[in-house]
């Protein structure tokens, strides 16, 4: 077991999911701010040690993300495009499955609201599962020292769709532990969720309204996330499948 979920298994404390008594999670608001890991951890009670791993586990992921963002950027071909000023939220999940479990959800169909998503899965408890454009579920077998990346409803509606926000869900494979990170690049803390310019044009019309990242967060937790189509609420254009 690795020292980050070696670490995170001792912080995980129990709050209560509605649907789900399996799930537990904590979550750190903006994970690269050495004082946002500091506070998490004192509310703890996490000792000197621990904060290191989890500071260094902080800044990493958030080095990780400005990289991803910008390779994003430039592949859709924006030179030089700024996501300073980009929340990142951490999320760190554990799952308490029993023989009684095996086959339910563990975390029901979901897109992420968010921008993107760096998925630290279990390595070695499966039960992600992704749905593919057939509608089927595939799933995505543990592989120890990788991650996961997957667009959300912002990266969708960012990029005038084309992003793809994923459906996906958890299921119950073995009455075991299972743990994991989520590292979330939210959206822009201040002002709309827009396309920039180059993406929009007369074929590629704006799919979207504008709305900010927190009239959707408000929007998403108001429907207790039972919305799966969450982007429909924005959406301005016809869907075009
Ligand atoms: O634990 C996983 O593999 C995925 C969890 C997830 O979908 C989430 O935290 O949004
Ligand atoms: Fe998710």
């Amino acid at each position: 077991m690795s020292k980050v979920i070696e670490t995170i298994l001792l912080l995980t404390e129990t709050i209560k999911n509605e649907f789900n008594p399996l799930f537990e999670a904590l979550g750190l608001y903006n994970i690269g701010s050495s004082q946002a890991v500091q506070d998490f951890c004192t509310k703890l009670d996490v000792s000197v040690h621990k904060r290191k791993i989890i500071e260094a586990y902080g800044q990493a992921v958030t080095g990780a993300a400005m990289k991803i963002s910008e390779k994003l950027a430039s592949s859709l071909g924006l030179n030089g495009y700024s996501f300073e000023g980009w929340p990142m939220h951490c999320r760190m999940n554990k799952f308490s499955f029993t023989p009684e479990t095996v086959g339910s959800s563990g975390v029901r169909m979901h897109t992420d609201p968010m921008f993107f998503t760096i998925l630290q899965d279990d390595e070695n408890v499966g039960g992600l599962e992704v749905m593919n454009k057939s509608g089927e579920f595939v799933a995505v077998d543990p592989l120890p020292g990788s991650i996961l990346v997957n667009f959300g409803d912002i990266g969708s509606a960012w990029s005038n769709g084309r992003f793809y926000s994923v459906k996906h869900r958890v299921q119950c494979k073995e009455a075991s532990t299972r743990l994991s990170i989520a590292s979330f690049v939210l959206g822009p803390k201040e002002g709309p969720v827009e396309p920039p310019p180059e993406f929009v044009d007369d074929q590629h019309p704006r799919l979207y309204a504008s709305f900010t990242w927190e009239d959707y967060r408000k929007l998403r937790v108001s429907t207790k996330f039972r919305n799966i189509d969450g982007l429909s609420d924005v959406r301005v254009q016809p869907r075009n499948e």
